[in-house]
């Protein structure tokens, strides 16, 4: 089975928690875009929900697949957020931020009572950092906020590289217009410090580590579905 078969069997298990009238944070990048496509299946079969995106990727994929969109302005409070993830662990503790909507992610993760993880197996590790953490920053004074992450870092215990993230020949720019730096630090001793020391560096607009947010996950892998967390 591939990958992407394992992904859409994730994907179609949390589409089993959804239900009528519910309000739905919909993830980015190619797990949560299988949700997103079996989901528009059922409302056009009739379900009603309504939902909030996390990136302008989802927006229009689930625009195109006939659900009703709105915004966590006119709904500042959802049911269930389904999303993808880089890294987690066994504390349900998440890298986000490969496809670069880690801030809308957690923005949406945060509003929602619950937010369940959908990836196939290979996502789940021991410790988190093996994935470069993606943190996102203003481009204004790049190389101050870099010089500064480095440091806290360091005294978090994380060493290691933090890469301007390029689309082609230029920076990657976010949704939000900003830039991200990724952190390959190999190895994340301590997440919840770095997390908290991370959202002090001026410049830095959010980080991909999500902690105590997701409340469940569903892993696919060869020999089926894992469920950890409550569903
Ligand atoms: O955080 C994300 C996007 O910002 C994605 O959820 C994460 O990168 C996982 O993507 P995929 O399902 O394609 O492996």
């Amino acid at each position: 089975m591939s990958a992407d078969d394992l992904k859409r069997q994730a994907a179609a298990r949390a589409l089993e928690l959804v239900e009528p009238r519910m309000r739905l944070g919909l993830g980015t990048g190619s797990t949560a875009k299988h949700f997103v496509e079996l989901l528009g299946e059922r409302v056009r079969a009739g379900l009603e929900v309504t939902c909030v995106a996390t990136s302008e990727a989802t927006q229009a994929q689930a625009l195109a697949a006939g659900i009703a969109m709105t915004t966590l302005d006119a709904m500042p409070e959802l049911d269930l957020t389904v999303d993808g993830a880089d890294e987690l662990d066994g504390e349900l503790r998440l890298i986000k931020g490969g496809g670069g909507a880690l801030l809308r992610e957690k923005i949406v993760a945060a509003a929602s009572g619950r937010m369940v993880v959908i990836a196939d197996d290979s996502k789940r590790v021991a410790t988190l950092g093996r994935f470069p953490l993606p943190i996102e920053v203003v481009p204004f004074g790049l190389g101050a906020t870099r010089l500064a992450i480095a440091r806290v870092a360091a005294a978090a215990g994380c060493h290691g590289p933090l890469d301007l993230r390029r689309s082609g020949d230029t920076p990657f720019v976010t949704d939000g217009g900003h830039v991200i730096l990724d952190a390959s630090f190999g190895r994340i001793p301590d997440p919840p410090a770095l997390a908290s020391t991370l959202a002090g560096v001026p410049g830095v607009v959010e980080h991909g580590l999500f902690i105590g947010l997701a409340t469940a996950a569903v892993l696919a892998g060869a020999s089926g579905l894992i469920e950890m967390g409550k569903l």
